[in-house]
């Protein structure tokens, strides 16, 4: 994440004493500072520390309870964004096929068809993301690694400039795991904006070069090594506890992998 005030890059996001919250009451408050287009930025911190949050500011989903996001150069409704996995999504009664071809959605509109080139993107982003063979399977019956694998497909169709995954790893197979961190390091290759909400360190600190550190606030943020500091992660374990956070809940230790 670039500081407040310098970049060369220029900034894809802009929070501006940015609070957020539900009900009025804020769940982070006072951001400030810029993302740079083409960073690959993992956002980390303790349970409660408004990750989620912070993602659904920067898509408008929710808007700010004081201050504002800036979302420069790339329209909202061109942003990726990948929610937590849920029960719902395989309860969705729709075979692997169609639900990645629903990230064409913005560019043929509702009714628009799909046309021969279209199928062979679709055919290519289910094989780039190791399901071919299963396009007929009803997403009900895939496996979690095999599910968020058609998410991932959804977002390569989505070809988005700004790409926001919120835990995309939880409860899924190393493999999987591998594969679609892969897809993530080639979107960065491609000069798309990746920010990630991660609770495996060892996985940030290997894959991201920038981390946001939040426990409702900005404790640190910028090059990993210097983010993921013992002292920071206290910090932010300190400060999600003084502020009645999910106090008794597991943080991030700067030696393990999960908080
Ligand atoms: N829909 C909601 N309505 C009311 N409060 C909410 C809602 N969603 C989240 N919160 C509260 O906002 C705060 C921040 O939640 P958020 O989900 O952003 O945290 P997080 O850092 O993503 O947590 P986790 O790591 O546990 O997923 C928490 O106190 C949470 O209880």
């Amino acid at each position: 994440m670039a500081k407040n005030n310098s970049s060369s890059v220029q900034p894809i996001l802009r929070f501006d004493n940015l609070t957020l919250g539900y009900n009025r009451h804020p769940a982070v408050h006072h951001l400030h500072g810029e993302i740079a287009a083409g960073s690959l930025l993992a956002i980390v911190g303790p349970n409660g520390a408004g990750k989620s949050t912070l993602l659904k500011g920067i898509t408008g989903e929710l808007r700010p309870l004081q201050g504002r996001v800036e979302v420069h150069g790339v329209q909202r409704q061109q942003i990726a964004y990948l929610t937590q996995l849920t029960t719902l999504d395989s309860s969705f009664p729709m075979v692997v096929h169609d639900f990645v071809a629903m990230g064409l959605w913005r560019e043929i509109g509702a009714f628009g068809g799909v046309d021969r080139a279209r199928h062979r993107r679709i055919a290519a982003a289910i094989d780039l993301v190791g399901l071919n063979g299963l396009e007929s399977r009803p997403i009900g019956a895939l496996s979690g690694g095999q599910l968020q694998r058609a998410h991932f497909a959804r977002v390569l169709l989505q070809d988005a400039p700004l790409v926001l995954l919120d835990e995309p790893y939880g409860a899924i197979d190393a493999a999987s795991v591998r594969d679609l961190a892969a897809l993530v390091r080639h979107w960065h290759g491609e000069g798309r904006t990746v920010i990630a909400v991660l609770h495996d360190l060892d996985h940030v600190r290997r894959e991201y070069p920038e981390t946001l550190l939040l426990a409702r606030e900005i404790v640190a943020r910028g090059d990993t090594a210097t983010v993921l500091s013992e002292a920071n992660l206290l910090r932010a374990r300190k400060l999600a506890e003084g502020r009645g956070g999910d106090a008794h809940a597991p943080v991030c230790h700067a030696d393990e992998g999960a908080q």
